[in-house]
């Protein structure tokens, strides 16, 4: 089988800033290092930015300040970034979207593209990080953190939902997610 020609998957020179939104687990921030290398763009992490900023961890930052406090530096940082990099491939956090409207920011200042992995993988996934990630940390066992995220996605489903391009082949592979950013260009 041959390999599929670069030039095919090359981003258009329109889509600047490409947006990950998705549950935790779903591979923001490991795709997103991947899809900037494969683009030629630079890559930021919304939480590791934050993190940066504040000097301490979000496990951190929850267990000091509080949710609020998080969403709020979150909110900010997101408009910053994107009045910064022109171009840019974001992984946000899975909380993102459905704050401070920064589902509106995310839509209207780059291609905004949601990872929809199924639960049964994300708690894979998870299981051997969730102590990292405060919403999920201090979950007894693989059925409380399912059933944590199964809560979690149907609360963000709606906000998720309104990305234009949605990924849910199973794994989002770095290959399928190229594969569906050049279709909805030939195709928008
Ligand atoms: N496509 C994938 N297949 C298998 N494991 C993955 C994949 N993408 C990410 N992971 C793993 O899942 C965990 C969460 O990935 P991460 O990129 O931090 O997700 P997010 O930023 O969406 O929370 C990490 O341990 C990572 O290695
Ligand atoms: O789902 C959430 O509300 C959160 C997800 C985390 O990012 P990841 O989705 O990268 O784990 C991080 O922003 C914070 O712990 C809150
Ligand atoms: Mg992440």
């Amino acid at each position: 089988m041959t390999r599929p020609s670069p030039v095919r998957y090359a981003l258009p020179a329109t889509a600047k800033r490409l947006h990950l939104i998705g549950m935790p687990g779903a591979g923001k921030t490991t795709l997103g290092r991947a899809l900037a290398v494969a683009y030629g763009l630079p890559f930021l992490d919304l939480d590791e930015e934050i993190v940066q900023r504040e000097q301490r961890s979000v496990s951190e930052i929850f267990a000091q300040e509080g949710e609020e406090y998080f969403r709020q530096r979150e909110a900010d940082t997101l408009r910053d970034v994107v009045a910064t990099y022109p171009r840019l491939v974001l992984a946000t956090g899975g909380g993102t979207p459905c704050f401070h409207h920064n589902l509106e920011v995310l839509l209207t200042t780059g291609l905004t593209l949601y990872l929809a992995v199924p639960v049964e993988e994300l708690v894979r996934r998870l299981q051997a990080v969730a102590a990292s990630r405060p919403l999920l940390a201090a979950l007894p066992d693989a059925a409380g953190l399912e059933t944590r995220l199964r809560e979690t996605l149907a609360a963000r489903q709606g906000f998720y939902d309104s990305a234009p391009i949605c990924c849910a082949a199973p794994t989002c592979s770095l290959e399928a997610v190229q594969q569906l950013i050049a279709r909805y260009f030939t195709t928008a």
